[in-house]
Formats: C-alpha cells, structure tokens, sequence
C-alpha cells in the first residue's frame, strides 16, 4: 500500500481561477489522460490476464487511436494534459524523484542489496528517464550492472520485472477523482494497479500547476476507483461497489465527502463483482444534466444507499431504494432519464462488454463514444445526443471507453 505524500504548497501557484469538477457533463476544460507507450510493449500473453488487458494490443495503433481521441477533445476547445509530460514535470522537484523511486522498489521482491543498488541508479536519472521506468518498468536484464554477486539476480529469468509495468495508466479516470476543487488519490484495489496512484499522488503533490490543488479523501487504504464515482450533480455523487471499490473504500469516502463539505448526498450503489462491471462506468454514465446512458440489463434492479450527514457529526445511510428514484430525489429533478437502448439482450452484452455505456461528456449533451457501438451509439442519437465517435479496436483490449480513459480536472459549472 502506498503511503500518501504530504501535500505541500511551495511550488509556484498556477495562474487563473482554480481548477473544479461539480458534475459529469459540465462544459469540459482541462482533462488528463495518458499516451499509451514503451508500458504496452510489456504485455505478452503469459502476463496480460495479470495485468488486466484481454489481449496484446498493437501499440502503435493504439497510440493513433489515442492521438486521435485527444484531437477529438481538443477540437472542442478541451485542454489535453498528459499524464507522461506531467509526470517528468513533477519530477524536476528532487522530493518527487524519492517518492518515485521509493514506489518503485520493492525490498520484497529484490532483497536488500539489489534494491539498494537500484536505489541508486534511479536516483540518478534524469526526470525524462526515471518518468520511463516508472510507467514501463524494468526487467531484471535491463538493470544496471550490480555490484558485486546478486542471487537473487542470478535466479530470475531475464524477462521478470524488477520494477512492474503500468500499462492500466491509460485509465486515468481511477487513479484519482476530482470533486469541487480538490483532488482524491484513490487506492486501486487490483495489485497490477497498485503504483499508479504514487505516480498521481507524487503529480498532485509536486508539479507546480498543482501547487494550490486541497485534497478529498486523505490517506485512506479502502479501496476506491475512480471509475466507480460519478458526481451526478453539485453536491450529489454516486459510489459504485463491486469488483474495485468495497463498502470500506465507499463510506471512507462518503464521510470525508460529506464532512468536507464537497457532497450532500453520497449514493452507494452495489454492482455485480465481475469483470464485465468492474466499475459503475461500465454500466451507466451521464449524457445530458438529467441524462444517463445505462446497460438495459442492470436499469431496473440497480439500488442505492443514500447517506447524508445525521446533523450530530456523523452520517445516516437510508434505503435501499431503487437507483433511479434515489438519483432523481437527490438530485433535487423529476426524473432521471435512461436512454432506453432498447436492444435485444444480446446486442446490449455486446455492446456494454465494448464499453458502450462507457462515455465521456464533453458537454451537456455531447460525448464521445467507441465508434463500434453502432447500436447504443445510434439510439443515443435518436434521443438527441451528439456523439463525437471515436476508433477503439486497441484501445479497447484493456477493458475501458472514454471516460475510463480520462480525468477531467476542470469542468464549467452547469448553468
Ligand atoms: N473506469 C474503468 O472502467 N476503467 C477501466 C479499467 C480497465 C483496466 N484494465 C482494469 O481492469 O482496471
């Protein structure tokens, strides 16, 4: 378990208004996402189920297919920041480089000697090269030349990582949230995904643009995906549980939400622990104000547990009621609107499965979406969303859509 840094404010303020995310379909600024690079390159079909990909995706088409979806987004006026320049930014800050090269090494793994000796070849690199490995790894034959004899050396194949890859980084959605103006570093339940949030935690905590970010959430060891949060409106969200988040990791964050003044309403939602449905994302997102697009099989047995504050310092969880009402009370509208697929079951598997629920809002109304959804795609349309299409053959290999594969850092308030 990775320990959350300090969060300092030394570093040189960024200019402008600060930074918020109030809900899913805000006019989106600024968002962060990560180019898929050399981390692909260390799957192999021994050690994708590990890591958490369906298969081994061609890399350079899927950094095409990446480029484009963030040429998508900047064609709508959307900042892009990438989560590799702004890892190498934050590592210019020497208290950076040790957080990073403490998460990368593990003791357990390569003993005391060879993790010392590592150690020191790490601190040694520049940002651009330490930023690599962080993201990539290191397989026990790209070590540096140890001193003197290392078993532990000797026994490991060549190809054994000595410091694991993060291919996962690609979904920056789950390693940290925004709500308000602060930022939560998560803590990711899967081990292939542990590291990820040192490296959100380190860029938050040292890269200067971030130097005024607050924090949500604190040091919490519950596990908590951002994919399992959607902020349904300013001051409502809803918390996934299934797979990743755990009732812990949802009233963790309940408490800290509704104690910091960033939620009202905190709905737990429990979701079926498989694959298919790691994370709320993957069966429901928000398309307009009042809008969700939601996987047909899930729309009429999915319930929540609201819990609000009990006036005396501490929290009253009510329910369970059905989702959908709950929302729509919480959210203070008539009703939440589905927008109703209408596809046969096995059509909406297909297509759920292809992250089809799995959108992003750029805007009120307006989302990008993997363009092989033909079918949900279409209705969404029909129901009068503009749907920015986007290719996802490789992309999709690592199980997640747009919204996985961002983390809106700015959004306009709804007005
Ligand atoms: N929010 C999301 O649903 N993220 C997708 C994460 C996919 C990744 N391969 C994982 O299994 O964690």
């Amino acid at each position: 378990m990775t320990a959350h840094i300090e969060h300092t404010q030394s570093a040189t303020p960024a200019p402008g208004p600060a930074p918020r995310v109030d809900s899913e379909v805000g006019p989106l600024r600024t968002v962060l996402l990560h180019r898929p690079g050399a981390e692909l390159k260390r799957l192999t079909p021994r050690n994708n189920d590990q890591l958490l990909f369906d298969g081994v995706p061609w890399v350079d088409r899927a950094q095409e297919e990446h480029d484009a979806f963030a040429g998508v987004l900047r064609s709508r006026g959307v900042e892009v920041l990438l989560l590799g320049d702004e890892l190498v930014r934050a590592l210019h800050d020497d208290r950076a480089r040790i957080a990073g090269v403490h998460s990368a090494v593990d003791e357990r793994r390569l003993g005391i000697h060879l993790a010392d000796a590592l150690r020191s070849h790490l601190s040694g690199l520049a940002p651009e090269a330490l930023a690599t490995i962080l993201t990539s790894g290191m397989t026990f034959e790209e070590l540096p030349a140890a001193e003197g004899a290392s078993l532990v050396r000797r026994m490991h194949q060549p190809g054994d990582f000595a410091v694991d890859p993060l291919p996962n980084l690609l979904f920056t959605r789950d390693s940290s949230v925004w709500v308000g103006d602060r930022v939560a570093i998560t803590s990711l339940a899967m081990p292939a995904r542990g590291r990820e949030t040192a490296l959100t935690d380190l860029i938050y905590a040292y890269h200067p643009r971030f130097a005024k970010t607050g924090r949500a959430y604190g040091a919490h060891s519950a596990p908590l995906e951002g994919g399992d949060v959607l902020l349904l409106a300013p001051g409502v969200l809803a918390i996934g549980v299934g797979e990743r988040t755990t009732p812990a990791g949802a009233e963790s964050f309940a408490r800290s939400a509704l104690a910091d003044g960033l939620a009202h309403t905190v709905l737990a939602v429990p979701i079926a622990q498989q694959r298919a449905t790691m994370h709320l994302d993957t069966v429901c997102t928000m398309v307009d104000r009042d809008a969700v697009v939601m996987y047909p099989a899930v729309r009429d047995n999915l319930f929540a547990y609201p819990v609000r504050q009990d006036g005396s310092g501490g929290v009253r969880v009510s329910g369970p009621s059905p989702f959908l009402e709950a929302a729509a009370e919480a959210m203070g509208i008539d009703r939440l609107r589905v927008i109703d697929t209408g596809l046969d079951a096995v059509t909406a598997e297909r297509e759920q499965w292809d992250d089809g629920n799995n959108t992003l809002a750029v805007g009120p109304g307006l989302v990008v979406a993997y363009e092989r959804n033909v079918e949900t795609n279409a209705r969404l349309e029909e129901a009068g969303v503009e749907v920015l299409r986007i290719s996802g053959s490789e992309l999709g290999s690592g199980r997640g859509g747009p919204r996985c594969m961002s983390c809106p850092i700015d959004r306009a308030p709804l007005v």
